[in-house]
């Protein structure tokens, strides 16, 4: 590998000049961009708002950002692939960067890593070379291209050899929030990134293989190929919670991908403000998709059939439906499968429609303005109101779970008495406002909302850490991608809800789409070899049916378990907080959340400045002090685990307890050290 460019024949040196020329043109079109004036072009403000944020969007978009190399691999084919797979480009090389940058001819000097041409730098091997001579992956320190590293996939003599680049990439110490991994997705990974839109993918991992990294890259992927389709109808990432959220906050926009709206399931369901809490017993009810038809025949229940015959007066004619006919329109709007709602606003005209039947018959000749006027009469009206009646979401959930009678009615043979009761509120709420709505009553009325009129769907549901949602919750994200697809990532060995998810087939069943593939991810980049071991040994007691995961690090990882006496536990936790802050990376110190204040008093007074979870860490603010119940999906370079029993025993149940445990030893990258005062949960010793 070239040490150093010194003159133009070097390799290294003609890289150099390609990435400073492509820099130099990067420039140029956000110069472009930024010089264009929309001021004759735009008919009204509004339009001209909308197009000013377009602009601005694309001008943050194209910004070069120093540390982000601008492209990262090159690709040499045997033949040219054809400027329909290279946004334009001829030619056999191509460079392959996280956006598209073009000359001032418009002929391309970087292809974006999501275009055809691009696929082979991510899969192609010496066995399937596709079509490609070399392969090279360019090494940057800060933001300088200092090195090159060339695969020959056509020299199939050879063996294949791991990347040093892709290695020290993948073992780079971490620091801030989540970044991207478009130089060095893996192939397994890439086949779920690139999936087609058309169908929902669910991703079995164990911790740390990437799940989140590939979902967030999928979404980019899709952008990219169904980019109008999208624009339109919208993507969404789900995250278990706000820390969460802000951890991953900036990996779509450093792939240029500003739009992609995120949430919490709460937040998609955030119909009355959430003040209470359910029993693990009630939530598991509640959440149980039992709910639905409970739900479903409560809505209903309102509809009444008429006994009295309708009567229309127009002019001096009077006409006469009797009730026997309306009933019949009744029963068949209930029985076709459109929303209650949508019935409802359908009923009007299905009456003017007898009416208008019988002004046909009296020799009258009725147009369609009649059957509005008709539909629009005093008499129809209220026959509606009566016989369909509105229905409020939230007041139809306040009174199944506030009146007894009218959910055992609804309930009948869904739910046993037992269940009911335990559903049922122990003070009664007067109002939808004054009552103490739980996150597991928002979901309720989610559906009943859902029942009433159809929620929109988007394009594309992204829905991480899904093994904690519950059927109901499953269902609240499935109808929000009922026209589109989804991706379904998770982990059963990390569900740590009384509800957690037992198994994919009947996950993806609740979402709605029973039919989806599923995949799984083995290869884990996160945790060092010897830490995952250790954390595996939980796996008999919380997920016997799933297979440890390997480790793909080289680095061994710092690894150690210490008892030390009760009274010296918090002084021991300091004190190797402090030794962890000697090397470099984030550092996270990980604790039930009962002893969370203590260990906060303990740090300050150690003089220990440190950072909520989701608070970015940087070089001068590197601590975090993390409550297990919000360490999903983080990850830190070296992690103090404190006293993990009480981490177990924070949880309702045993089991529930070690998958808790199981996530809190897997979020370190370099190091991990145990400390504990308590005898250590059995599955571990
Ligand atoms: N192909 C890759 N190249 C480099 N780093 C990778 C790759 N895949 C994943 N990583 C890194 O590994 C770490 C774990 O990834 P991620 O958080 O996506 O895993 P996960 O499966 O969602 O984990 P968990 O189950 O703990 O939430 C991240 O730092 C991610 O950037």
């Amino acid at each position: 590998m070239p040490a150093h460019a010194t003159n133009a024949n070097d390799p290294l040196a003609r890289e150099r000049a390609h990435l400073s020329s492509s820099r130099a043109a990067l420039r140029a079109m956000r110069a472009d961009v930024e010089s264009l004036d929309i001021k004759d072009v735009t008919a009204n403000w509004v339009n001209a708002a909308v197009l000013q944020r377009q602009i601005d969007d694309r001008i943050t978009a194209l910004a070069d950002l120093a540390h982000t190399p601008l492209f990262f691999g090159r690709l040499d084919y045997l033949h040219a692939p054809g400027a329909e797979q290279a946004e334009g480009a001829e030619g056999e090389r191509f460079y392959i960067g996280r956006r598209h940058v073009h000359d001032a001819d418009g002929d391309p000097m970087v292809i974006d890593w999501r275009a055809p041409v691009s696929q082979p730098f991510y899969r192609a091997s010496k066995k399937n070379p596709m079509d490609v001579c070399t392969r090279r992956r360019f090494g940057y320190t800060g933001g300088e291209l200092t090195a090159y590293e060339d695969e020959d996939l056509t020299d199939t003599a050879g063996a294949e050899r791991a990347s040093r680049l892709l290695q020290s990439e993948i073992e780079r110490p971490r620091v801030g929030p989540m970044r991207d991994i478009v130089a060095t997705i893996q192939p397994e990974q890439d086949e779920i990134v690139r999936a087609g839109i058309g169908g929902t993918v669910c991703v079995q991992g164990a911790p740390g293989t990437g799940k989140t990294a590939v979902g967030l890259h999928r979404v980019a992927y899709l952008l990219y190929a169904h980019r109008e389709r999208l624009a339109r109808t919208g993507t969404l990432v789900i995250g278990p919670n706000r820390s969460f959220l802000h951890y991953i906050e900036q990996v779509l926009p450093a792939l240029g991908e500003l739009n992609v709206a995120q949430a919490t399931v709460d937040d998609l369901v955030a119909h009355v403000e959430v003040r209470g809490a359910d029993s693990p017993a009630a939530a598991c009810i509640k959440g149980d998709a039992r709910m639905a038809e409970v739900l479903r025949r409560a809505v209903r229940a309102g509809v009444t059939m008429p006994v009295e015959p309708l009567v229309v007066v127009r002019g001096s004619r009077r006409w006469r439906i009797p009730a026997y006919e309306i009933e019949e329109i009744v029963s068949e709007l209930l029985a076709r499968d459109i929303r209650y709602g949508a019935a409802r606003d359908a009923l009007p005209q299905r009456i003017a429609h007898a009416v208008l039947v019988r002004m046909e018959a009296a020799g009258e000749a009725p147009d369609d303005r009649v059957q509005d006027a008709v539909a629009r009469n005093a008499a129809v009206k209220a026959a509606v109101k009566t016989v369909w009646p509105q229905v409020d979401p939230a007041k139809l959930v306040l009174r199944l779970l506030s009146d007894a009678d009218f959910l055992a009615e609804h309930a009948d043979g869904v739910l046993s008495p037992e269940e009911q009761a335990e559903i049922l509120m122990a003070k009664p709420a007067r109002s939808v406002r004054s009552a103490k709505w739980s996150s597991a009553d928002a979901v309720l009325i989610d559906e009943a909302s859902d029942l009433v009129a159809r929620t929109s769907s988007l394009g594309h549901v992204v829905l991480d850490e899904a093994q904690d949602l519950s059927p109901m919750q499953y269902r609240a994200v499935g109808r929000r991608c009922t026209t589109g697809s989804a991706t379904i990532l998770g982990d059963l060995a990390q569900g740590t809800t009384p509800w957690a998810t037992r198994s994919w087939t009947e996950a993806l069943t609740h979402l709605g789409k029973p039919d989806a593939a599923v995949e799984e991810l083995t290869q884990g980049f996160r945790v060092p070899r010897e830490v995952i071991a250790y954390a595996s040994r939980l796996l008999p007691a919380i997920a016997p049916e799933l297979s440890e995961a390997t480790s793909v690090r080289e680095a061994a990882g710092d690894f150690s378990v210490r008892s030390v006496p009760a009274d010296s536990l918090d002084a021991a936790v300091v004190a190797a907080c402090r030794a962890s802050l000697a090397h470099e990376g984030s550092i996270g110190l990980i604790a039930a959340d009962s002893r969370i204040p203590a260990l906060a008093d303990a740090l300050a007074a150690a003089g220990l400045t440190f950072l909520a979870p989701g608070e970015e860490t940087s070089d001068s603010a590197r601590l975090t002090l993390v409550p297990a119940t919000l360490a999903k999906g983080l990850e830190y370079d070296y992690v103090v685990l404190d006293e993990p029993e009480a981490v177990v025993s924070g949880e309702p149940d045993e089991r529930t307890g070690l998958r808790r445990l199981y996530v809190a030893l897997t979020r370190a990258v370099s190091g991990l050290t145990v400390l504990h005062a308590e005898p250590l949960p059995g599955a571990l010793a």
